[in-house]
């Protein structure tokens, strides 16, 4: 394809899906009077969490909801965040617990995130939102992978049949985006670092989603014309004037002369990841009542 692809526009997307969420808060505060709440906890202060968390805040705070951060020392133990956790799950005021990866090595992830109860898991991560995801029961959805899927059908209408590869296996990105392609009937590849021939596999792909955290790997040869290219990546990469420069997993310049529709980075799958956790969030407080999240 010679012409220039669709741009999805992750970033009006999310603001438009950020309004909605806003809309349906002022309507359960004023029908059940119910401020939902959301705690993030960042441990250490890696300066790119920093500015995620700040603005998850703000964000929360601009859709009507509560924001509560708890920031620890990088030095935090296992026990002491497991507390915090445990703490948060006890207070009726918190309806989501975010914890900020990734976490100091001394601390085991995964015992952290499945200590989370998880109808407050607003990340999807708990083992127990992955086997409802798995098995098809309701639960909550990784913010990334949902951020994306509806980018997808906002853009494409119905996925079902259609190839999608995505590449990267991770628990929070690759194998939930899997699980939602799935869901919607499409033919799933997930393709690893292991993978043979990885770029043939690419070419088979309607919807490529690329989620490896490697600056610029997937290029124009590896995409099939007028495929759906998304782009999960967020490379910082050293600039000349010694600043960073944000780029995706995907050469956009480059595949943008073959695909149909691309993401871009900064500005795509981002800022959706923002606006799915508040939705989850106003979800999380609605279903943790036993009432109907308002329309
Ligand atoms: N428990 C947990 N849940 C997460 O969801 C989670 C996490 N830990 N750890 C870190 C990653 C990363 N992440 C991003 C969210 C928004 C943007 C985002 O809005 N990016 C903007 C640009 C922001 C910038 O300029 O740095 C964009 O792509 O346009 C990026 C990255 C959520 N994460």
């Amino acid at each position: 394809m010679s012409d220039t692809p669709t741009l999805i526009d992750g970033k009006g997307f999310a603001a438009t899906l950020r309004a909605e969420v806003a809309r349906k808060a002022a309507l359960l505060k004023q029908r059940d009077s119910v401020v939902p709440g959301l705690a993030v906890v960042l441990v250490g202060n890696d300066p790119a969490s920093e500015v995620y968390v700040r603005n998850k805040g703000k964000m929360t705070v601009e859709a009507g909801m509560n924001s509560y951060e708890h920031r620890l020392p990088d030095t935090t133990s296992q026990e002491e965040l497991l507390a915090l956790v445990r703490q948060l799950n006890e207070d009726p005021a918190v309806d989501g617990i975010l914890v900020q990866l990734p976490l100091p090595a001394q601390i085991d992830s995964d015992a952290v995130i499945n200590a989370i109860h998880p109808d407050k898991d607003v990340d999807g991560f708990h083992v127990v939102n992955a086997g409802r995801l798995a098995t098809g029961l309701p639960g909550m959805v990784p913010c990334t992978p949902l951020g994306c899927l509806m980018l997808l059908k906002h853009y494409l209408g119905n996925l079902s049949g259609l190839n999608a590869v995505v590449i990267g296996r991770s628990n929070i990105v690759g194998k939930p985006m899997a699980q939602l392609l799935l869901r919607e009937s499409c033919t799933v590849t997930i393709a690893h670092s292991r993978t043979r021939d990885l770029p043939a596999v690419c070419r088979n792909a309607d919807i490529l989603v690329a989620a490896v955290g490697r600056p610029h790997m997937v290029t124009a040869d590896w995409v099939k014309p007028g495929a759906a290219v998304i782009d999960v990546g967020i490379n910082r990469i050293p600039k000349e004037d010694g600043k960073t420069r944000l780029v995706g997993d995907v050469d956009f310049e480059d595949v943008s002369r073959v695909a149909g529709a691309i993401t871009p980075v900064p500005g795509g799958v981002g800022p959706m990841t923002i606006a799915c956790l508040l939705s989850n969030t106003l979800t999380a407080a609605c279903l943790r009542r036993g009432i109907a999240v308002p329309d």
